[in-house]
């Protein structure tokens, strides 16, 4: 295959069809993408505008607040890094010298408008275990990011029967292994960089994710992303309005002994205005083994990762990253 030049877009429109045809065209192109390239567009999602406009607005309130009042939640206060994360504060890239970006990660809570703590991502956490961190000054905060959550968790699920069917898997394959909601989002505003860049110090440093796929949404009309092909050519991702990037990470990786592939990229801001963009990282239960699944497993292609669990996976990598 050639290195890919573009991020291929998919049309969700037919994701819930019992039309068996259209369906195996979804799951066709989902195997493309997920094979040859690692990333893709979804148009027709189904969540409304409304619910980004809603958790823009309440992440530049957030992230406007002084920074005395961040470091409130900052995230050496949680067990797992739930919180927030200042500038330089982390850093992808090994080679770099920290991400030009600060964050505020948070997981699974049920959504604000029902109130029933059936599911809590702290009671089979295990090693990830630890709850959500909120700024109490802004209550509009907590519940515009739940909501755009929820609509993302939701959209994720519908994504797993798609990528079990890609592998020749039965649909049902993920159900078991993703009963806990072992997603983090991550709202992230990065500062503009003017003049010369050091490569060393860029909004995020080059990385692959670590979850089994990212749910990626950019502020529309900000050109930051870029992802690397087999070439080591970087290939510019843009945020264009009403799509959603899709981009596959290690556990996939790693459970499908890289015949997914889990792909590098990373983002720069030149555009001379504050970006936003909230990556939410969809993994599998923290207690789940990552062992590769038989069929990506043969003579010419032997199991190539160590068997570990999500959640020391996970942990590893936030470590590695944050340093604390
Ligand atoms: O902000 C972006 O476009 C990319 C973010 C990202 O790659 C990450 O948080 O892992
Ligand atoms: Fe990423």
């Amino acid at each position: 295959m050639a290195p890919f030049k573009a991020i291929p877009v998919i049309d969700l429109s037919d994701i819930s069809s019992s039309d068996s045809t259209a369906r195996r065209k979804l799951v066709d192109e989902i195997k493309h993408a997920c094979t040859e390239v690692g990333f893709f567009y979804v148009k027709n999602h189904g969540i409304p505008p409304e619910v980004f406009q809603r958790t823009l607005a309440a992440m530049r309130q957030f992230f406007d607040l002084p920074l005395n009042a961040k470091l409130e939640v900052e995230n050496t206060k949680t067990p797992n890094f739930k919180g927030y994360s200042p500038v330089l504060s982390g850093n992808n890239d090994p080679n770099g010298a920290g991400d030009l970006q600060e964050g505020f990660e948070f997981g699974f809570e049920p959504p604000v408008d029902r109130d029933s703590a059936v599911e809590t991502s702290t009671v089979n956490d295990g090693i990830m275990a630890g709850a959500n961190i909120w700024p109490t000054q802004l209550p509009g905060f907590r519940v515009a990011a739940l909501e755009y959550y929820h609509h993302a968790l939701n959209l994720g699920r519908l994504l797993f029967p798609l990528f079990a069917l890609a592998l020749d898997l039965p649909e049902d394959f993920f159900a078991d292994k993703t009963k806990h909601s072992a997603a983090l989002m991550r709202l992230l505003h990065y500062p503009p960089q003017f003049g010369e860049v050091d490569d060393r110090v860029i909004g995020i440093g080059a990385h692959t994710d670590w979850e089994c796929f990212t749910i990626l949404w950019q502020q529309p009309g900000i050109q930051a992303l870029q992802v690397l092909n087999s070439s080591k050519e970087w290939i510019d991702a843009p945020a264009t309005e009403g799509t959603l990037v899709i981009n596959l990470g290690d556990e996939l990786a790693r459970w499908t002994n890289d015949v997914f592939t889990s792909t590098v990229h990373r983002a720069i801001n030149r555009s001379g205005v504050r970006r936003y963009s909230i990556p939410l990282f969809f993994g599998t239960d923290y207690d789940v083994k990552l062992e590769p699944i038989a069929s990506c497993v043969s003579a010419d292609r032997p199991a190539k990762y160590e068997v570990i669990t999500a959640g020391e996976f996970i942990k590893g990598r936030l470590q590695a990253t944050y340093g604390h």
